[in-house]
């Protein structure tokens, strides 16, 4: 039974990724999903220089995922660059560079000096922060994303996927479906967490993180069906060329298949990652083989996107 996978010419041993943010700051971090059973790693979304991030308490675990507002804190642009430059196809495993500007020219800036780099690796352009105060997130303005892929394919030709946030209506899957097939994408990442949820402590009559009053993006439990809807209804809508990451509600071998049923050739996994650490990534491998044995399927592609309607 194999886990393996591909984004356009990029092998992947096994499915499974860490999720952009989590536990992907540090080298340290980086190299230690690099060494585990995960088939590569994402680095913590950059910005062309340091963020200290939003004030703490920022991050909560909840009993059924996770709420945030980090507020894009990382190292910068050119400390993640440099990783990925350095271990990118090291013992096959690939090192997926996330950027996250805070404006399109930022954008422009970091896509300029990864295509100028040494990099040989995919690139992930997160148009979904939902935890920048002041700043909407990108993927919900159509015109916004045709603009920065129209500026960004006019000289990256690197291959480059798009970290998405989730959509929640049937003309927002046909309405970003129509920008994303008019450029050459090599795949989209659905779905970053569902923005601006408020969890709320009645013990204490509070909110529970500081940023923002208590707003943040959700993740976990909470968001699968989401997740599931936007890798399916997106796999529907986009040219065949375009691959797809599913992320959001996995814990679980049964997870995943659901995903990989849903469409996905890839999964990164990140609320259930930052509570479990890299042996998630062995657990969750023996639970889908077992899956997949019960089943009779010997490879991804068996069931791929096979998901019946009723
Ligand atoms: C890149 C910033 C993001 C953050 C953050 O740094 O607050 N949190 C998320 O859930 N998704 C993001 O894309």
């Amino acid at each position: 039974i194999s886990l393996a996978s591909h984004i356009g010419d990029y092998q992947f041993d096994n499915l499974l990724l860490n999720a952009a943010g989590v536990r992907c700051s540090t080298t340290d971090e980086l190299n230690k999903t690099l060494d585990s059973m995960a088939g590569g790693c994402v680095t913590k979304s950059a910005t062309p220089e340091e963020r200290a991030g939003n004030e703490s308490p920022r991050m909560k675990p909840l009993p059924l995922g996770s709420i945030n507002s980090m507020g894009l804190p990382n190292h910068g642009i050119d400390y993640y660059l440099k990783f990925a430059e350095e271990n990118q196809g090291k013992n096959g495993k690939q090192v997926i560079l996330s950027i996250a500007g805070l404006s399109i020219d930022q954008n422009i800036e970091m896509l300029k000096k990864v295509q100028e780099s040494s990099f040989s690796g995919l690139t992930e352009l997160n148009l979904s922060c939902p935890n920048v105060k002041g700043k909407s997130q990108v993927g919900y303005d159509f015109d916004a994303v045709r603009d920065v892929l129209t500026s960004t394919f006019k000289f990256f030709k690197k291959p480059l996927g798009l970290k998405l946030p989730p959509y929640f209506d049937f003309n927002q899957f046909n309405g970003i479906a129509e920008v994303l097939n008019d450029f050459p994408i090599t795949y989209i990442n659905v779905i970053n967490s569902i923005g601006n949820g408020l969890v709320v402590d009645p013990e204490t009559e509070s909110v529970v993180i500081k940023p923002k009053g208590g707003f943040g993006g959700l993740g976990g439990d909470y968001v699968k069906p989401t997740a599931l809807a936007n890798v399916r209804a997106l796999r529907q809508r986009l040219n065949p060329e375009i691959s797809i990451i599913g992320t959001g509600g996995i814990k679980s071998g049964m997870d995943v298949f659901e995903h990989v049923l849903c469409g996905a050739n890839l999964v990164q996994i990140g609320t259930a990652f930052g509570y479990e650490g890299t042996p998630i990534f062995e657990r969750i491998s023996k639970e889908l083989k077992e899956i997949m044995d019960k089943k009779g399927y010997k490879t991804l592609d068996d069931f791929r996107g096979k998901l019946k309607t009723i």
